[in-house]
């Protein structure tokens, strides 16, 4: 039976899964998963260990009665009244497995059970022929047979399918062997069990070292035809093997595991991935494979214009084939050009809207500041980018601040007026206002404040602070903007874009007058051209 080459796909999430959360499951909560589970079409279902509790028994009997698809299963330990609970709780499934076992190792065997070998099997035998029962279709798992001698598991494997077994499972339960090790086993099993072909051969591998998914895969290439495992690897300890992991490397390395294949919808995988993270209230790590937040997403620079210009280039499968809608390139300070370009074109921004060097510079700066910058923040920067201008006579150089509860706030504040640099100290009720006086004497103009307006740029603790002030300057009101990740700072910008439009309205107003004047003697009384478009605000 281990000849064919579809790899059944065990599902264990709702029993090895469930059994190490730290608060069961509803029944409900079970019926939802159990859905999503059979929507990723997996071949076999295993929902629960009936004779556990009343309330699993019921919930392994509605699952039984309303989930459509899969082979409905419960566990039992070789015990009868274990076989007979699993046996009524999955009575009315389509299709019904009960799975029974008992551990060989000789470490479970002598501490744990208390039993031989013989008495072990024994038992076992007994528990198979009460199975077979309620169904034909049984499964028989050796426990702790990663650390089972393997004529020891030879043995009892043979004696099980004997009685009946049609599925005999060998479970690493504690996640001890190493890859080739584990395929040693499935490789023996195979050549010295002589009815070992009466019976699919499955494999249950846990995650203690790390090598759940890499030891069931390796079982498959020796010849294991059923691998057993959960959504997102939840179970016992560190875990079972990942559903969503095994059925992606079956599916995207056809080149080594053809003809091999998996019944999986995997494009359901993402939507169970997240459900069964939400009710069994088990994060996924950012970095988890397939389904975790970073699986495909890209941050640095060279990774991100790889991607732009070929998909494959970083990404060995594709997010939609796994559900998701698509690939993310996260901005932040490991950003380069080609990634900032192509965002601004999604956003509407053709390349001649702005300045790609000047952009680039203050996004680098932003995200060395805020860590990652989001869609917001760009099209915030290109704003403030084109208010701007390259004649710009004040730049903020430097700004310091502290504030003191009870005290005065002080700043000083370093502004580059027309290349020098002049620096000034001043108090203040707040630091806003200290800044704004230190401005206020760099400057020598008489400016009243006429409005401030503060807004968030973003949501939460990562969003941009938004600066507009009015002021007025000799009976003149100007208008300024400044935007930065602290408040004090976008109040400064927004000040020093005020002096920059006042500046530039004292300019006009001085080619007007010269242009009048030189006009005036020639008698042609024409208008100039305005020297720039914004004058008084923007
Ligand atoms: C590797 C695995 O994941 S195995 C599955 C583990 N899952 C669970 O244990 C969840 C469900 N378990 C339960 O609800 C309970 O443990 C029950 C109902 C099964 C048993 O509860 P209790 O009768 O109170 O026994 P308890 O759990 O304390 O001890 C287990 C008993 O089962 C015996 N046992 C363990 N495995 C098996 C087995 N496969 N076949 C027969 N007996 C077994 C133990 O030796 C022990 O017997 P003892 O009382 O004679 O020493
Ligand atoms: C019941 C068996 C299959 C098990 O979960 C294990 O050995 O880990
Ligand atoms: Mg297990």
């Amino acid at each position: 039976m281990s000849g064919d080459n579809r790899i059944w796909i065990f599902d264990t999430t709702l029993r090895d899964g469930e059994q190490a959360l730290r608060a069961s499951l509803s029944q409900k909560e079970k019926i939802q998963l159990a859905q999503a589970i059979a929507r990723l079409n997996v071949d076999v279902m295993e929902v629960g260990f009936p004779v556990s509790s009343p309330g699993d028994f019921d919930s392994v009997q509605r699952i039984a009665r309303e989930v459509k698809g899969p082979i409905i299963c419960g566990l039992a330990r070789a015990v009868a009244a274990d076989i007979e609970a699993c046996g009524e709780a999955l009575k009315a499934a389509e299709r019904r497995r009960i799975h029974t076992f008992i551990a060989t190792s000789p470490l479970h065997l002598q501490y744990k059970l208390r039993k031989t070998l013989a008495q072990a099997t024994e038992q076992a035998v007994a528990a198979i022929k009460l199975a077979s029962r309620y169904t034909d279709d049984i499964e028989f798992s050796c426990e702790d047979a990663g650390r089972t001698p393997i004529d020891d598991l030879c043995w009892i494997v043979e004696r099980a399918i004997a009685a009946g077994a049609t599925t005999i499972n060998i479970p690493d339960t504690v996640g001890y062997t190493i890859p080739n090790e584990f395929a040693a086993i499935i490789t023996a099993l195979r050549l010295k069990v002589p009815n070992i072909d009466k019976a699919r051969l499955s494999v249950h591998c846990h995650n203690d070292l790390g090598l759940a998914v890499a030891n069931s895969i390796s079982a498959i290439q020796a010849g294991a035809r059923q691998v057993e495992c959960t959504v997102n690897g939840i179970g016992e300890r560190a875990g079972n093997c990942s559903l969503e992991e095994v059925a992606m490397i079956i599916n995207t390395r056809k080149d080594v595991m053809a003809p091999l294949f998996t019944d999986i919808k995997t494009s359901e995988i993402y939507r169970s991935s997240h459900l069964v993270s939400q009710i069994c209230n088990m994060p996924i790590q950012p970095n988890k494979a397939i389904v975790g937040e970073n699986a495909f997403a890209h941050s640095s620079g060279i990774h991100q214009d790889g991607m732009l210009k070929a998909q494959n280039t970083y990404e060995i499968m594709s997010p939609e084939q796994v559900g998701i809608r698509q690939s993310e390139l996260n901005l932040t300070s490991r950003s380069g050009r080609h990634v900032i370009q192509h965002r601004l074109a999604e956003l509407g921004y053709s390349q001649h809207d702005y300045d790609l060097e000047a952009v680039y510079k203050s996004f680098v700066a932003l995200a060395d500041e805020k860590g990652r910058v989001f869609d917001y923040d760009l099209e915030a920067l290109v704003f403030f980018q084109n208010l701007k201008e390259a004649d710009d006579y004040y730049q903020l150089e430097f700004l310091s601040s502290s504030t003191h509860t009870g005290h005065v706030a002080s700043a000083t504040v370093g502004l580059m007026c027309n290349g020098e640099l002049l620096t000034e100290a001043a108090t203040g009720n707040g630091p806003v206002e200290a800044a704004f006086n230190a401005i206020t004497r760099i400057s020598k103009l008489q400016i009243k404040m006429v409005d401030f307006n503060l807004q968030a740029k973003g949501s939460g603790e990562d969003a941009l602070g938004q600066v507009d002030i009015t002021a007025e300057h000799e009976g003149q009101r100007f208008h300024g903007a400044g935007l930065a990740t602290d408040i004090v700072r976008s109040s400064v910008l927004a000040y020093v874009h005020v002096l920059n439009m006042i500046q530039r309205a004292q300019r006009i107003f001085v080619h007007k007058q010269a242009y009048k004047q030189a006009h005036k003697q020639q008698q042609q009384p024409a208008e100039p051209a305005p020297l720039t478009s914004a004058a008084g605000g923007v």
